[in-house]
This record gives structure tokens, sequence and C-alpha cells, in this order.
């Protein structure tokens, strides 16, 4: 999907959430369990519930890897299922060697080789530009880089501070936006991270932010917006356990629809 598509689609819904499809087996209600494939029925019903509230769908790829191949089913099916005007990410944090880069490029975008083709990937810039760079050689698809994480860790690495003054997350977003452009590299930012939102807006103003962090994990919307939000919106913020878990009950897909359209028009608000 091209940059100038997302923004229409953030318009038109007046939302710029992505919901995740973070599914575990284990919270998924019993009447779903006797079906071939549970995890993809549960999402199909997580879909069709919130499709009209959404832009984005993420798919944590560890909650399928986990289960071998019936998870690679259930991904791909998963996948496919995806409404095309929704941006989708796989949100595998991956990046390697140059040569691994491009086979776990292969294994996102192209459909040839691995029966699936995202938009967008995440990465993590840990192994600099040759492990970053194979995601970027396919035309509109996008590169999501690990900038500032919501997990309390990240204070372990993100926060040090060079020779030059700058801590690493700031080098990460000033050397790594030269590999690509706001047209294919997005950057993750924690939404528990409000305040850092305005130094991020100083080193990529036009770039997208991938803000997952609100919801289950307690972030402010209002602080992302207020301090992370650009001319094109230039967010998507997403929240997975709040939304797909909103009831372990039979209502689950309602539920969930709730609680994305409430999310929605907080957003809309903003917009
Ligand atoms: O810094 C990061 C990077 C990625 N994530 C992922 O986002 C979702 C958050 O799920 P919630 O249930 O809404 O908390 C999940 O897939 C994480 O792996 C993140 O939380 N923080």
């Amino acid at each position: 999907m091209k940059r100038e598509q997302l923004i229409d689609q953030i318009r038109l819904k007046k939302s710029f959430l992505c919901i995740g499809l973070d599914t575990d087996i284990d919270k998924i209600p019993n009447s779903l369990l006797d079906t071939e494939d549970p995890v993809f029925e549960f999402n199909k019903k997580i879909i069709d519930a919130t499709k009209d509230f959404c832009v984005s769908y993420k798919i944590n790829t560890a909650f399928y890897e986990s289960r071998g191949l019936a998870g690679w089913t259930s991904l791909i099916k998963t996948f496919e299922y995806l409404p095309k005007d929704c941006f989708s990410i796989a949100d595998a944090k991956r990046g390697d060697i140059g040569n691994t880069s491009e086979m776990y490029a292969k294994a996102f975008f192209d459909p040839g080789s691995s029966g699936m083709s995202f938009d967008s990937v995440t990465v993590a810039p840990y192994m600099g530009a040759d492990s970053v760079k194979p995601f970027l050689s396919f035309e509109d698809k996008w590169v999501i880089l690990l900038a500032l994480t919501s997990n309390q860790g990240s204070k372990d690495f993100q926060f040090l501070t060079s020779d030059g003054g700058g801590m690493l997350f700031e080098s990460v977003l000033n050397t790594a936006k030269e590999w690509g452009s706001d047209e294919n590299m997005m950057f993750v930012v924690g939404a528990t991270r409000g305040e850092a939102f305005l130094t991020i807006r100083k080193h990529v103003p036009n770039h997208f932010l991938l803000v997952p962090g609100v919801g289950a994990q307690g972030g402010s919307l209002d602080d992302v917006c207020k301090f992370g939000m650009n001319q094109d919106c230039g967010l998507l913020v997403n929240s997975s356990r709040a939304i797909i878990y909103a009831s372990s009950g039979e209502d689950f897909a309602e539920a969930a629809r709730r609680e994305a359209k409430k999310v929605q028009q907080e957003m809309a608000a903003w917009l």
C-alpha cells in the first residue's frame, strides 16, 4: 500500500486504529475449539466485527509460529482474510545478515515464495543497514523499524547516550531514515513514552509511527496524539488484547466491536 492510500483510509474511516491479532489459542472461547482452525475462526469473527473502525491489522507472528505447522496455516489463512483496504503488518521483528534478511523479506512480501504479501514487516535495527535494506527493495512495501519500544527493558539500551550527546533511539532514527523514505519506512514508538514523542518528531517529522502500548499496557492515546500527530496524522496506534479479549465469553466479537468503536471515536476527535 502506498502512503497516500493509507492517508486516504485514515480520512475515510476517521481512524488510525491498528488492531493486533495476538491470538492465543488458550484464550479462545470454547465454542470455537471444535472447529478445524480455532485461531482462524476467532480472527475471522474479530475482523468481521471490527473492520469498520480500523485502518490496519497487525499479526504478531509469535502467536502463530509457536504452534508450528498449524500456526503457519492459521497465519496464512488470516493474512488472506484481511480486508484489502487495511494496511497489513507482519509483526515479526526480523533482521539478520543481508542474505538471511532477503529470505525473511521473501517470507512476508513475496506471495510466490510464502503465499503472503503483507504491506509491512517489523524489523529490529541492531544489525544495521545491510540487515534492513533487503526489506526495502520491494515496491510499495514498508519496513517498520523498532526505535523506542513500550516495554520496561527499553531503558536498558535505548536511552543510553553516545559521546555526541544523543540517545541511542535518536541515532536509530537519524541513521535509519537515510536508508529509506517516509514512503517506505515507519518507526515503532511505544505509547508508554508519551513525553518522548516531541523528541521523536524533531528527528522524523513526516514519517508514520506505529504506536503499540495503549489499552493493556496503559499508554495514553491523548498524549500520543498531542505530541506525535503530524499534518498527515502520521500515526497507526495499535491495540491488541484490550480489543480482541474485551470479553472472554461467547460475545467476544460484539465486545471487540464495541471497544474498537470506542477507540475510533476518540481518534475521530483528533482528526
Ligand atoms: O514496543 C513494542 C513493540 C511491539 N509491541 C507489540 O505490540 C502489541 C501490543 O499488544 P497489547 O496487547 O495491545 O499490549 C504486541 O503484539 C507486542 O508484541 C509492543 O507492545 N511494544
